[in-house]
């Protein structure tokens, strides 16, 4: 596993270098970490339009909704038609975190879903294939009779963007392909608020809610993005319900936390999240991101940042700590921690599909980093409390903040490579320009 940002010597720990107070990996708790996500697989089909073609079709600006297949067909003669598909790739809110937090840590992920029997070259499931990280295990996936998911989607001149799904057999998987030891052995379970959103007869989310119970049970951190705030919204009692019964970590936007919490202020939205869940991510576009947690009050650190003002007054202060759930904290204390666009973003912003995603992938990388470590170096004083990362709140938000850029630089999704080799430090690196 490759350490989660590249640091200075007094953060690094070498964990590919031979080391006499790490122990031999000799039985199977040992073998490197690994996190698994279930996603209805589905290909992104992007295409650059105007809000009026986004108002012809149905579509909401900024959103992602189901289309039927009458509508998938119009949809797709008029972008083939007018030559507006600028290009076809993997997508999938869970695979696109998997196949981002795969190349980040060089480390093994696994998919489960659903995948075409009968896969010709060109089709979209050859695709999708083509277009994962070999890091990405996907020899789980299902094997169904039709094609997988299309998802248009729709870049308007301001880069915002707009999703139009055409399911196909995306949410058939069913819960005979949820293997226990799977789901029980990973580092963290990854779902997205989207496995619910199916039709009659869709065997999606009871595979899914299967799945939650099996990690909850195994302690396995179950960590749930959010996707679109009109799944939320539809139910947001529901969902709140949700978080508390199984959600360990909670990845949002700063309009899915509005829906979810009724605070417009993401970090009024990340604090009222913590009642149900253990940890927060807050994506909030040019703003930045915001993370919330709890640390126990004897291992809360004080940061040297300057505290910021906010909802919460100098709600930074202990953003050196580093998170656990809150039923392992004696004392809870929230904290709290924000960081700025990293670079005040880039200077031109590709494509916005994905940072969220993005930033997930690293703060999964960080966990995933912290389990290989405990398990490597068990006596480490990094582990004389059940933390759930190896990092900071601070540094979390760094790692989630510089990925988020790199996704903004290119026109995919999914990272390409991982982040810079050059790139010293991350605190070097934001200084120095
Ligand atoms: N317009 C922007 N300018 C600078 N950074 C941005 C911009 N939009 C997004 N980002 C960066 O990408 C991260 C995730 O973006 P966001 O749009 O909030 O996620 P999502 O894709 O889930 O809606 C932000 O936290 C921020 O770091
Ligand atoms: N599994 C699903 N993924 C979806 C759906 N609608 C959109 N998406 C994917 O989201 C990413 C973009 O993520 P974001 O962080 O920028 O919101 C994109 O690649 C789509 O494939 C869906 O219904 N199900």
């Amino acid at each position: 596993m490759k350490f989660p940002g590249q640091r200075k010597s007094k953060h690094y720990f070498p964990v590919d270098r031979r080391d006499p107070m790490i122990q031999p990996l000799a039985s199977p708790e040992g073998l490197p970490p690994y996190v698994v996500g279930i996603d209805q697989t589905l290909v992104d089909i992007e295409a650059h339009v105007d809000d009026a073609f986004l108002a012809e079709h149905g579509l909401s600006k900024g959103h992602s909704l189901l289309v039927s297949d009458a509508t998938a067909e119009a949809i797709y003669l008029a972008i083939k038609a007018g030559d507006l598909v600028e290009s076809e790739f993997a997508g999938g809110t869970v695979a696109n975190t998997l196949h981002n937090y795969s190349v980040l840590s060089d480390s093994r992920s696994i998919l489960l879903g659903v995948m075409s029997e009968q896969i010709s070259v060109g089709s979209y499931a050859y695709r999708y294939l083509c277009n994962t990280s070999s890091r990405v295990d996907l020899d789980h996936l299902q094997p169904v009779q039709g094609p997988i998911g299309r998802c248009f989607t729709f870049v308007s001149q301001d880069g915002d963007r707009s999703f139009g799904i055409s399911p196909g057999a995306m949410n058939r998987l069913t819960q005979d392909h949820i293997p226990e030891s799977v789901i029980t052995g990973a580092s963290a379970l990854v779902i997205s608020a989207y496995l619910v959103r199916g039709e009659e007869g869709d065997t999606m989310k009871a595979s899914a809610m299967k799945a939650v119970a099996l990690a909850k049970a195994a302690g396995v951190p179950v960590v749930l993005t959010l996707g679109t705030r009109h799944v939320i919204e539809a139910d947001p009692a529901w969902w709140q319900a949700f978080i508390r019964e199984y959600v360990t970590l909670l990845a949002m936007n700063e309009e899915e936390g509005a829906v979810l919490t009724g605070e417009q202020d993401p970090l009024a939205a990340a604090a009222k999240a913590l009642a149900w869940a253990d940890l927060v991510l807050c994506t909030a576009g040019p703003l930045g991101l915001f993370m919330a947690g709890y640390t126990d009050e004897a291992h809360k650190r004080e940061t040297s940042h300057p505290l910021l003002p906010g909802c919460i007054p100098e709600f930074n202060r202990y953003e050196f700590s580093r998170p656990m759930r809150r039923a392992d904290c004696q004392t809870p204390l929230a904290v709290f921690s924000h960081i700025s666009p990293y670079m005040g973003g880039p200077h031109k912003i590709k494509n916005t599909n994905g940072a969220g995603d993005g930033a997930l992938s690293a703060v999964l990388h960080d966990m995933a980093a912290n389990c290989f470590h405990r398990t490597s170096v068990p006596n480490s004083a990094k582990h004389a409390a059940p933390f759930l990362s190896y990092s900071s709140f601070a540094q979390l938000c760094k790692y989630a903040n510089r990925v988020s850029y790199e996704v903004l630089c290119q026109s995919s999704p999914r990272l390409s490579r991982g982040l810079p080799e050059r790139e010293d430090s991350l605190e070097e690196a934001y200084w120095e320009r």
